[in-house]
């Protein structure tokens, strides 16, 4: 017996050594990749490759890209690798092929290449995530949901949601109790794009389990366990869909898929008709001919796609954005003053010209995007073999390309001092200077992001809603200089922002 386990625990040991060899063979024979094409690289190590390691110090992906970018920019190259886990990632530095890459050679840039899996992950089958054909169709599709006219229409309930938003700050002025703005305006994003995409009233303010907020939450939110399997799926699609693996959280899947469905087949049972995205993709889809029209599950991933893209990138925006102009009075009062004037103009109303009458709001609304582009981090497939101009080096089929915005934000070669927060960089004598390709916070091209109009109206009705009503300082409680959190993929501060506010008038 005592022989028998010496020699299985012999057998065992043997294979863990040959499982350890392989592993690192394997990790050692991809690690030559850049070197064998004669591109710079950043030091990998295994098994993170360029990543601190998350049980070190776990770090935010959008400043690791943007700590790679300042490093290779130092080293004077306009692209170098860098690997997440084993898996080689271009990293370009240079705005001209920022430039190519997004614009005008976007035929061979055309896929981001994120996850989707139809069968086991139906709400991945979004406009973020589609490729090729099926991408270029969709968005041809859904561009028209964006118009000006329908922002139009979107824009009272939006000024409503504002007002209940600073209804709730006003309690906290009364109790005189610091605010967590992060967690204020999510809140209102959520109340925003609930009306907006589902036509339902979330009443996050007053219900705080709402199911809306929750599963909003749930949604963006990830723990380091599932940051690491999010990157086994990035590394391993193929296996990731044999062992049938999900990104969005099974909660989330049921709770939107059955959301709309009970919405269409309300909406069509009962003749209801609303002016929200769910009713422009029900148009879509009754107008398509059978057998290409839009299926329940593709509607819920655009849906689906809209809100988590909506609620998320636009509070974080506003939220920076007050971070700053609490730390920096005389650009708070300037904007103030602004909003203020211009409603005064409107006969103190609200309105979708008035908000676009706000030209200093804009500058300032620029600039929080410079300093904190919520999603920084662009990636794409190269889809066809691509030439670099002025080089000999090639980026074959299949490789990975990627831009970080915050990386070109924050490069003192187009933004000097770019720690400092100054509007006046978008003032229209300098904007006019910016040079192209280095400011993308929604990234550009065919690919840019479809719902930059809306984001940036609700950012800036929820901001002049609360200008008007309450002077922000800064609470100590704040992480000052902010952390970035990892537990978000897009830029977000850890421990939230919190904020001291005083009533005016
Ligand atoms: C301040 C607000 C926002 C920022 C900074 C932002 C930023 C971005 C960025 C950087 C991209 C990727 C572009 C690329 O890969 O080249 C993107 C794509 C996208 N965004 Fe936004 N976004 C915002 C608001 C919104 C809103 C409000 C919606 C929807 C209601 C939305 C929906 C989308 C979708 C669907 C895509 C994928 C587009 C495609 O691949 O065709 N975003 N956004």
């Amino acid at each position: 017996m005592a022989v028998f386990a010496s020699v299985l625990l012999t057998n065992l040991f043997a294979i863990v050594v040959a499982l350890v060899v392989i592993t690192i063979a394997f990790y050692k024979w991809k690690y030559v990749h850049w070197k064998m094409k004669g591109i710079p690289y950043l030091d990998p190590s295994i098994p993170f490759g360029n990543i601190t390691n998350p049980f070190k110090e776990n770090k935010q992906l959008n400043v690791e890209f943007a700590n790679w970018y300042a490093r290779l920019k130092s080293m004077k190259h306009r692209y170098g690798g860098v690997f997440m886990l084993f898996n080689p990632i271009l990293l370009v530095t240079d705005v001209e092929l920022v430039k190519n890459i997004l614009t005008k050679d976007f035929a061979n840039f055309m896929d981001h290449g994120f996850y989707t899996n139809e069968r086991d992950d139906p709400l991945s089958v979004n406009l973020l995530s589609l490729e090729g054909q099926k991408w270029r169709n969709l968005r041809v599709k859904l561009t028209p949901t964006f118009t000006s006219g329908k922002m139009k229409m979107m824009f009272q309930p939006v000024v409503d949601c504002s007002n209940i938003m600073a209804n709730a700050i006003l309690s906290y002025s009364n109790n005189q109790q610091p605010v967590n703005i992060k967690e204020v305006f999510s809140c209102f994003t959520t109340d925003v794009i609930g009306h907006c995409a589902f036509g339902v009233e979330c009443n996050s303010f007053t219900d705080e389990e709402g199911t809306f907020r929750v599963r909003g939450k749930l949604a963006t939110e990830t723990t380091v366990e599932e940051n690491l399997k999010n990157l086994v799926i990035f590394a391993f699609p193929d296996l990731a869909k044999m062992l049938r693996l999900a990104i969005t959280k099974k909660k989330v899947t049921q709770f939107f898929l059955k959301l709309v469905e009970d919405t269409v087949s309300y909406r069509e049972k009962n003749n209801v008709r609303r002016n929200d995205f769910m009713q422009l993709l029900i148009d879509i889809r009754n107008s398509e001919e059978n057998g290409e029209a839009m299926s329940i599950r593709d509607l819920a991933a655009q849906v689906f796609i809209f809100f988590i893209g909506g609620f998320e990138t636009s509070s974080t925006t506003a939220t920076f954005c007050l971070y700053e102009i609490s730390r920096d009075l005389e650009i708070q009062d300037k904007l103030r003053d602004e909003v203020n004037e211009v409603l005064d103009k409107f006969g103190g109303k609200l309105t979708y010209d008035a908000i676009h009458e706000m030209k200093y709001m804009e500058q300032v609304v620029d600039e929080t995007l410079r300093k904190y582009p919520p999603l920084s981090i662009m990636f794409r497939i190269c889809t066809k073999d691509y030439q670099i101009p002025d080089s000999n080096v090639v980026i074959n089929k299949g490789e990975r390309v990627a831009i970080s915005s915050l990386g070109l934000h924050r490069d003192p070669e187009y933004f000097p001092e770019p720690e400092k927060f100054d509007p006046e960089r978008f003032n229209p004598e300098n904007k006019s200077k910016i040079h192209p390709f280095s400011y993308i916070p929604f990234g550009e091209g065919p690919r840019i992001c479809i719902g930059l109009r809306f984001g940036k109206m609700q950012t800036k009705v929820g901001l002049a809603t609360l200008l008007r009503n309450f002077r922000f300082t800064l609470n100590p409680k704040t992480n000052d200089p902010l952390v970035m959190d990892p537990a978000h993929f897009l830029l977000s501060a850890k421990d939230g922002v919190w904020l001291d506010v005083e009533k005016i008038g």
